[in-house]
């Protein structure tokens, strides 16, 4: 491996010029860099690959081997990937911006027409992936990337995972919260495409209202903030809710009509939002359902990509990004459940913060957000991972020995990282 790190340290610094941070994501740190060979700027995100340097971060491993498989126009485009220093660089095409400045720019105006043309980018993207039988599971707007020309694109596979194999148990803790589906906040440990379209329902909600749905300040919270929606599911809606692993009974409360919170929203609208809004994942429309909706056949036809309104270019909107942004609008708390909480005191390791976790039966919740801190995105800590049971601390990543990264190079077919490609 180090002759092999050395021949492609020299490919870094002869191919990619590197050039300021775009930002830190969960993984790692993103670069703006120049491709010399096609003139072409990208975007590099360099992966931490844990403490040894043969160690192979498993979630990396796994991002780029789907990433590989997934060409299409909605989906962003993994153009190269190299280990360097230590780190693995996954070099994909340059975004300007992302939905979620598109979102928050409030000097853009997204008439019904641009919304159906996100939305329709998004789910084409989707379709995609469902295609490939690949789930994105971690939908969300700043996870939509805008291109110079105006096309959205799926990014951020890093916990996406392939689907298709039988008796695959998936960790559930690893979706934003807001946009979170009903079975994973359950702890449902079979899921599948469902909770895309959960999440992209959120997502066109969002697009609509100009802010987030359903803001939960905990994973309790996200469901109460769900049934005061929607309204709390009979057994006759969800049969197979009370059956899952972290089911407690909250107390019903019926749903506002859906009209009340989207007044502005056609009918046609409204009604794909309630379908993709369903909450028994086996009755929830499908992405290529949504596809075919009225909704995008009727009037207005979607803005073509080039003809819909620019954000402020990346840097310029960051400044702006969290300042019109209110965690605490949306629908009010409900019900907590009914088993017994308790909450204990911990202290945080470094800076010797003192914080609060609750507890529910055998899962814990983040009490500093119950406590109303804030729960902006601009937070360090990434909400699609729940780092309260380790402390403040996120977990080790998971790293492999050389014998099981040699077994994995087989398994996944990772042939960009044999000398004999370059
Ligand atoms: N292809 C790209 N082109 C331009 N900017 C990008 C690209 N990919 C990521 N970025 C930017 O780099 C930063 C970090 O991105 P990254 O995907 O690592 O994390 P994130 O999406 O911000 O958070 P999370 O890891 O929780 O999803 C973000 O500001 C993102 O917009």
């Amino acid at each position: 491996m180090p002759e092999f790190d050395q021949f492609l340290s020299k490919k870094v610094a002869d191919r990619y010029l590197k050039r300021e941070v775009l930002g830190e994501g969960t993984y790692g740190v993103v670069y703006k860099a120049i491709d010399t060979k096609s003139g072409q700027t990208v975007a590099i995100k360099k992966i931490r690959l844990g403490k040894h340097s043969d160690g192979v971060n498993f979630t990396a491993l796994r991002e780029i081997k789907i990433l590989k498989e997934l060409k299409d126009p909605n989906i962003i485009e993994l153009i190269d990937a190299f280990p360097h220093k230590g780190n693995l660089h996954l070099v994909f095409e340059f975004m300007e911006s992302d939905l979620e400045a598109v979102i928050r720019d409030r000097n853009i105006v997204l008439s019904p027409a641009d919304v159906k043309s996100y939305l329709q980018m998004t789910l084409k993207g989707l379709a995609y992936c469902h295609k490939k039988w690949v789930l994105h599971r971690d939908m969300k707007p700043n996870n939509l990337l805008i291109g110079a020309d105006g096309q959205l694109k799926l990014a951020d596979f890093g916990l996406a995972r392939l689907f298709g194999s039988p008796d695959r148990k998936f960790t559930h803790q690893v979706f934003a919260r807001w946009y979170r589906a009903p079975e994973l906040l359950f702890g449902t440990k079979q899921y599948g495409a469902g909770v895309d379209v959960w999440a992209a329902a959120c997502i066109f909600a969002e697009l609509l209202l100009r802010r987030p749905l359903l803001q939960g300040s905990s994973d309790i919270d996200q469901l109460g903030k769900i049934f005061a929606t929607f309204g709390t599911p009979k057994p006759s809606q969800w049969p197979d809710m009370i059956y899952l692993p972290d089911y407690v009974e909250y107390q019903y409360v019926s749903a506002p009509p859906l009209r009340s919170l989207f007044p502005m929203a056609s009918d046609d609208a409204l009604d794909l939002l309630s379908k993709m809004f369903t909450y028994d994942p086996k009755s929830r429309i499908t992405v290529q359902q949504a596809l075919e909706h009225r909704y995008f056949s009727s009037i207005p036809a979607p803005t073509k990509p080039s003809s819909l309104p620019r954000p402020a270019r990346k840097g310029e909107s960051l400044n702006s990004k969290p300042s019109d942004f209110n965690p605490h609008e949306g629908p009010v708390v409900l019900s907590p459940p009914r088993k017994s909480r308790r909450v204990t005191v911990q202290r945080d390791g470094l800076e010797g913060n003192v914080h609060y976790t609750e507890k529910v039966d055998d899962h814990f919740y983040d009490a500093r957000q119950v406590a109303g801190e804030n729960t902006g995105r601009s937070e360090n800590v990434p909400m699609s991972v729940d780092f309260s049971i380790f402390g403040s601390k996120p977990p080790p990543r998971p790293t492999l020995n050389s014998a099981d990264r040699s077994h994995l190079k087989r398994k996944l077919d990772l042939e960009f990282i044999q000398p004999e490609r370059e």
